[in-house]
C-alpha cells in the first residue's frame, strides 16, 4: 500500500506538488496520470526518499522508504531507464544490485528471462541498448527483489507494440499476485488498457483518484452528430431547447445537452429532414484532456 498525505514539494518559486493526498492499494494496476510537468516524477521520487518533501508524508507499507534496509525487497522501481552505467553489461548491473541487497544471484537470470533479454543481449554493454531494451532492463531491476510494491515512471516509452502488450500482461499478473503496481504516464491511451485504478494530477494537485470505470463515467456527456439539409433551422430549434450546438461543416452539427432521441423528435416536430443522427460516447482521452486542460496551459509556460 502506498499512502501520500498532504504532500507538497516546492522548488524556489515553483510548486511541483501541492497538498497531494491519495492511496494506492495492492491487487490493482494503478495508473498515475497527468500532463507533462504535472508532478508525477517528483511524487515518485518523494515516495522513494530521493527527494525530501517540503510538507506532508509519502509512505510505502506504512514506512518512509528511505528507512527500509535492503530496499529492493520492499519496493521495486523504474524511474529513468537512462540512469544506468552504460559501460556495464545488463547482467553485471543486475548482479551488483543483487549483491548490494542480499538477493540470490539466480534471481538475475530469472528476471532477465522474465523481461525477454536474451543471454547474448544481457552480456552486451548497456550503452549499446535501444530505449526499449533499457526499459526492459529497468523493469528487470525493479523485479529483482520480488517486492510487494512496484513503481514505474513512463515504462511504456520506447517499447514497440509487442513490448507494450507484454508489459501490460506483466503488470496485470503482478497485480493479480496481490502486489501494489503504480505506473505513471502522460497519455490516457496508454493507461486505459493497462490500469484499473487511476490517480490523476495536474499542476501538482489531485484531480481524481478512482477506478477507470468511475473516471469514464464522470467524463463529459455523449455528443450527437446530426447532418441535415435544414441544419440552420435545426440548430435554432436545438438552441431554443437549451442544447449546445457547434457547426462542423455546411450540413453537420455537433450537439451536446440533447440526446439522439430528443434531436430526432424535435426534427420530426418541426418537419426537418435528417440525413444522419449518431451518438459518440465520450472517450476516456476526452475526459482526461478536459479535466487537465488548465494544467496543460500551465505546461505551455505560465508560472504556477
Ligand atoms: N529539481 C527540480 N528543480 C526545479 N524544478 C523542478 C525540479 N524537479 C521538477 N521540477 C519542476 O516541478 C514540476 C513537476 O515536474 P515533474 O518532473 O515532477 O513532472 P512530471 O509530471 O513527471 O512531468 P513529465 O511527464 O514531463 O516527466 C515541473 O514544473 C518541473 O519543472
Amino acid at each position: 500500500m502506498i499512502e501520500v498525505e498532504q504532500l507538497t514539494k516546492r522548488y524556489g518559486p515553483t510548486t511541483a506538488v501541492r497538498d497531494l493526498s491519495f492511496t494506492v492499494r495492492p491487487g490493482h494496476v494503478t495508473g498515475f496520470l497527468g500532463p507533462n510537468g504535472a508532478g508525477k516524477t517528483t511524487t515518485l521520487r518523494m515516495l522513494l526518499g530521493l527527494v525530501e518533501p517540503t510538507a506532508g508524508t509519502a509512505t510505502i507499507g506504512g514506512h518512509v522508504f528511505r528507512r527500509h534496509p535492503r530496499g529492493l525487497r520492499h519496493v521495486g522501481a523504474l524511474l529513468d531507464a537512462h540512469d544506468v552505467h552504460g559501460g556495464r553489461s545488463a547482467r553485471a548491473h543486475l548482479h551488483a544490485m543483487a549483491c548490494g541487497n542480499r538477493i540470490p544471484r539466480r534471481r538475475v537470470d530469472e528476471v532477465l528471462a522474465e523481461v525477454g533479454l536474451t543471454r547474448a543481449a544481457a552480456g552486451r554493454r548497456i550503452g549499446t541498448y535501444s530505449l526499449g531494451m533499457r526499459q526492459r532492463l529497468g523493469i528487470a531491476a525493479a523485479l529483482l527483489g520480488d517486492p510487494p510494491v512496484l513503481m514505474f515512471d513512463e515504462p511504456l516509452n520506447g517499447l514497440d507494440p509487442e513490448g507494450v502488450l507484454w508489459v501490460r500482461g506483466l503488470f496485470r499478473r503482478l497485480a493479480r499476485e496481490g502486489r501494489t503496481v503504480f505506473v505513471s504516464s502522460h497519455l490516457m491511451s496508454e493507461m486505459e488498457h493497462t490500469a484499473d485504478e487511476l490517480v490523476v494530477i495536474g499542476r501538482g494537485e489531485l484531480i481524481a483518484a478512482e477506478s477507470l470505470a468511475e473516471f469514464a463515467a464522470r467524463g463529459t456527456e455523449p455528443t450527437v452528430t446530426v447532418r441535415s439539409p435544414d441544419s440552420g433551422a435545426l440548430a435554432a430549434v436545438l438552441v431554443t431547447e437549451g442544447a449546445a450546438v457547434e457547426r462542423c461543416d455546411g450540413d453537420t452539427l455537433r450537439v451536446r445537452g440533447a440526446g439522439a432521441v430528443r434531436v430526432g423528435e424535435l426534427a420530426h416536430e418541426h418537419r426537418l429532414l435528417l440525413w444522419e443522427l449518431t451518438t459518440q460516447a465520450a472517450s476516456l482521452e476526452t475526459a482526461f484532456m478536459e479535466l487537465t486542460a488548465d494544467s496543460v496551459e500551465y505546461a505551455a509556460g505560465e508560472t504556477r
